[in-house]
């Protein structure tokens, strides 16, 4: 009947492009954002030919993820996506082979201790080589904020390879530098037109450093698996790649084949290096922003743990440090649209009839930004994660990490390095802006990418011992 066939609301497209011309392609969530105030939680754009439903509020997404968690639960694999991968690995992947895949990793990591004591112990060892790093002052190659990304990518690294790098490594800065700028570049305006008119990308630039960034990952991967292969002992296995090895001898079924495991690793270093990195960045710029807010999270440290370092046991204990972590992961909002995501089948959702096949956008900045979930959606108010008390609260509109069937498979290890390497920091130092500028004109602006990250800028790190 008509009322089963209704398609969600949206503003009018033009033939072959779509809305393109009215869209803000440098700021899509935010546009999107302001639409659906017009259209509502469930409304269509037309980028190019291309159908793509967007989901905002806190409502919809969580409906749509977790009660349809089969119905939204593929992933679109865009052109550049599947220039990434080959539809292999976990991120660009659907089906049963990602379904082993994403099963096999989470397996392993925790094996390995992700989110466990284990973790713990590599992550507070890393918060010292970390600090130091923060107080040499001269003759680095790379920054401080560099560090951080670094910091991270260790910590993936111990569980995929069993070793950390030197911070001046050339391989650790060679992967590091080439995901964050792939990171950047996917957001792109270009490389959204690419993947609406794929032919283009020989023309663009953008697509052109892409390409040449996959394939200096894909041969510094490849050396590292084969190091460990030489090594292998399958009595004492090691990491991730040793599993994954060790599976290959015995398989259970055709997906444990070289393929997946190259673009699994992939995938889980980029995935865990960047977004846990840039979310710290905008930490400590909010600290530097909101000194009377990293005062209160020192004096709670100070009054809790004092200088011996920080365990994830004491959290709780730490109410409003938590709070603040949150807050700046909200406010921040890093993966603004989530991953892209499609429908397995058809689907009538909130009235609305949905075709197989048609992308999804789940609006996380309308979740994290619902002006009727937050009291104060648009500024930093660690009180949104505290009740009268000053307990610590947890909120259900609390979403970076997405929900559902695709949510991402590293909140656990990420929520850690967070807690330990954010308080570790804020024990040592003082953050605050440079000489010369106020905290008024910090830049909260993030510089649009795939994912928010903080604009370039200098901070202070002030010994405080
Ligand atoms: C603060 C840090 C992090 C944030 C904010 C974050 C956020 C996200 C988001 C929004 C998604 C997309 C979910 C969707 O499509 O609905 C995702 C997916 C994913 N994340 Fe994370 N992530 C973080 C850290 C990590 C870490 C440390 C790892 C690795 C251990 C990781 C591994 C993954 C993987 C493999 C996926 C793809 C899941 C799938 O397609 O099945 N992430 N993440």
């Amino acid at each position: 009947s008509r009322e089963q066939n209704r398609e969600p609301p949206g503003p009018r497209a033009f033939p072959l492009l779509g809305n393109l011309l009215q869209l803000d392609l440098k700021r899509l969530d935010k546009v999107l954002f302001d639409l659906s105030k017009k259209y509502g939680p469930v409304f269509t754009v037309y980028l190019g030919p291309q159908k793509v439903v967007v989901l905002a509020g806190y409502r919809a997404v969580k409906q749509a993820l977790v009660s349809h968690a089969v119905e939204f639960g593929n992933r679109e694999i865009t052109p550049v996506f599947h220039d990434f991968n080959q539809g292999h690995g976990i991120l660009f992947s659907n089906g049963d082979s990602w379904r082993e895949m994403r099963r096999f990793a989470l397996t392993t990591l925790k094996d390995f201790g992700m989110g466990r004591r284990i973790s713990e112990g590599r992550i507070t060892e890393e918060c010292q080589y970390l600090i130091e790093e923060f107080e040499q002052h001269k003759g680095k190659p790379f920054s401080n904020a560099q560090a951080i990304h670094y910091a991270a990518s260790n910590i993936i690294s111990t569980l995929m390879f069993g070793k950390r790098f030197d911070y001046d490594d050339p391989v650790l800065r060679a992967m590091v530098e080439a995901d964050k700028e792939t990171i950047h570049l996917t957001g792109s305006a270009s490389i959204m037109i690419y993947n609406v008119f794929p032919w283009l990308g020989p023309f663009l630039k953008n697509w052109r450093i892409l390409m040449k960034n996959v394939e200096n990952n894909k041969s510094n991967i490849r050396r590292i698996i084969a190091d460990l292969k030489g090594t292998l002992n399958p009595d004492m296995c090691r990491c991730f790649v040793d599993a994954f090895l060790i599976r290959q001898q015995h398989p259970e079924n055709s997906h444990y084949h070289d393929d997946n495991m190259l673009y699994s690793v992939i995938n889980l270093f980029a995935a865990g290096t960047d977004t846990t990195g840039h979310s710290l960045q905008w930490c400590l710029l909010f600290m530097a922003k909101y000194p009377h807010i990293q005062e209160q999270v020192q004096e709670e440290l100070s009054r809790v743990v004092g200088s011996r370092q920080v365990r994830m046991e004491d959290r709780k204990k730490l109410p409003f440090t938590d709070a603040v972590i949150h807050e700046s992961q909200r406010l921040a909002n890093i993966v603004p649209m989530a991953l892209p995501h499609t429908t397995s089948q058809d689907v009538t959702f909130q009235g609305y009839f949905i075709r197989k096949g048609t992308t999804v956008f789940p609006l996380l900045t309308s979740v994290l930004h619902d002006e009727s979930e937050w009291e104060s959606p648009h500024t930093f108010n660690p009180a949104h994660f505290l009740n009268e008390e000053g307990k610590f609260i947890r909120r259900d509109a609390f979403m970076p990490f997405s929900a559902g069937r695709r949510a991402c498979l590293g909140e656990g290890l990420a929520r850690m390095e967070l807690f330990l390497f954010f308080t570790s920091l804020l024990q040592r130092f003082r953050f605050t802006a440079p000489p010369g500028v106020s905290e008024d004109e910090l830049d909260l602006t993030p510089l649009v990418g795939f994912t928010l990250s903080p604009s370039p800028q200098e901070l202070c790190a002030v010994s405080r011992q």
